[in-house]
């Protein structure tokens, strides 16, 4: 435990806002999590739950709940942004005259901001918040399952040792154990990356795919990461860690992912529009497929898992077609790193 508290603001009270803030409550830290909707925030403090995101599961009684984003703010040592990507700089925006000098701030988002620029979550808060220490948190962590007390390990990412010292710290319980890593770009782009393919491998087992199948796209999905992370300057060996195949396994295999059951609701025959709007919570991988997908053409890396995908989702083409081209297309190595194709 840091020989001090720390004092510990969390943005966004979705799932894995709510999950985060109630493990640094119960570790004794003065913790505030904000929500931007003030009747949420009163019946979440009242209740000592969040019904909406994770309901049946009590929250520490020290967990300040709030929708003042100023109270949260001021004076808060340390920031977790856990807003998803296509408000991430909004928010960003509004902190900016509320931090305290010195404040270190952490994203946990995992996408690509949407505007087209491929810009990473923790450059938007280099970019807005230019001074203070930033961080990446990633790896497998379902919200439902943290707050449920299963062992979790999670990865802190940051130039700043004072950072993810302080993380680890603040963060680390008997179900909680966090791992520091200095690629603070191969950790978000793995963060990001690996939404895009729990939607294949959600439809994937939608159609019927046994395990060679699913075994097949976890491993050429890693494959395609890093390249397009080595290409993008960030260590592929990131990829060997929890922000890489650790997430992709977790996020690949399990219906708890709002992305692999948006890509089984996909493989159903549902339309994507509908999809996304029943599922009532993020889904980063459809925002994170267009990015990744204009990137990638971009630098010409070859991604044909996702150039398939795009062309399902976004130009109409069937299923069927793109598995059995995917197939039948030229045949290349298992193990390419540092090789184009
Ligand atoms: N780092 C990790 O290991 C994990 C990261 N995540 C990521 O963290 C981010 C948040 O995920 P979840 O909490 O699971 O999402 P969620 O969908 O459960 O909750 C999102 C929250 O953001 C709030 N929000 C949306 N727009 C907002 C705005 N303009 N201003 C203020 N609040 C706004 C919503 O009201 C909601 O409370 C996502 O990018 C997700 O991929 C999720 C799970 C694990
Ligand atoms: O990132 C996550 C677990 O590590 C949550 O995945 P989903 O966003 O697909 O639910």
């Amino acid at each position: 435990m840091e020989s001090h508290s720390v004092r510990v603001a969390v943005l966004g009270g979705g799932s894995f806002g709510t999950a985060i803030a109630n493990i640094i409550a119960v570790n004794g830290h003065p913790t505030y999590l904000w929500m931007r909707d003030r009747d949420n925030a009163e019946v979440c403090a009242q209740a000592r739950e969040n019904s909406k995101y994770l309901p049946g599961y009590p929250l520490c009684e020290a967990l300040n709940i709030t929708s003042d984003l100023a109270l949260a703010v001021d004076e808060a040592d340390l920031v977790f942004v856990s807003i998803p990507s296509h408000s991430f700089r909004s928010v960003a925006q509004q902190i900016k005259p509320l931090l305290a000098s010195g404040a270190q701030v952490v994203s946990t988002a995992k996408g690509i901001e949407p505007d087209g620029g491929f810009t990473l979550m923790s450059e938007i808060l280099q970019q807005e918040l230019s001074g203070h220490p930033i961080g990446v948190l990633s790896g497998p962590n379902f919200a439902k399952e943290i707050v449920a007390g299963q062992q979790t390990a999670s990865v802190i990412a940051s130039e700043s040792e004072a950072l993810t010292a302080r993380v680890q710290q603040t963060l680390r319980s008997e179900t909680f154990r966090v791992y520091a890593n200095h690629d603070r770009g191969g950790v978000e782009l793995g963060g990001a990356l690996k939404n895009i393919y729990a939607i294949i491998c959600g439809m994937a087992a939608a159609m019927g795919a046994g395990n060679n199948t699913q075994a097949m796209l976890l491993t050429r999905s890693l494959a395609e990461m890093g390249r397009f992370a080595s290409a993008m300057g960030a260590n592929p060996m990131t990829f060997l860690g929890l922000a890489g195949v650790g997430d992709l396994i977790l996020t690949c295999t399990s219906d708890l992912s709002r992305n692999y059951r948006v890509g089984y609701a996909l493989g159903q025959g549902q339309p994507l529009d509908d999809v996304v709007a029943g599922l009532g919570q993020v889904a980063e991988g459809v925002n994170t497929l267009r990015q990744v997908k204009q990137k990638a053409d971009d630098m010409d890396v070859y991604m044909p898992l996702v150039s398939g995908l795009y062309s399902i989702l976004f130009e109409r083409r069937e299923i069927a077609d793109v598995v059995r081209e995917l197939m039948t297309g030229e045949q290349s190595y298992d193990v390419e790193y540092g090789r184009a194709k």
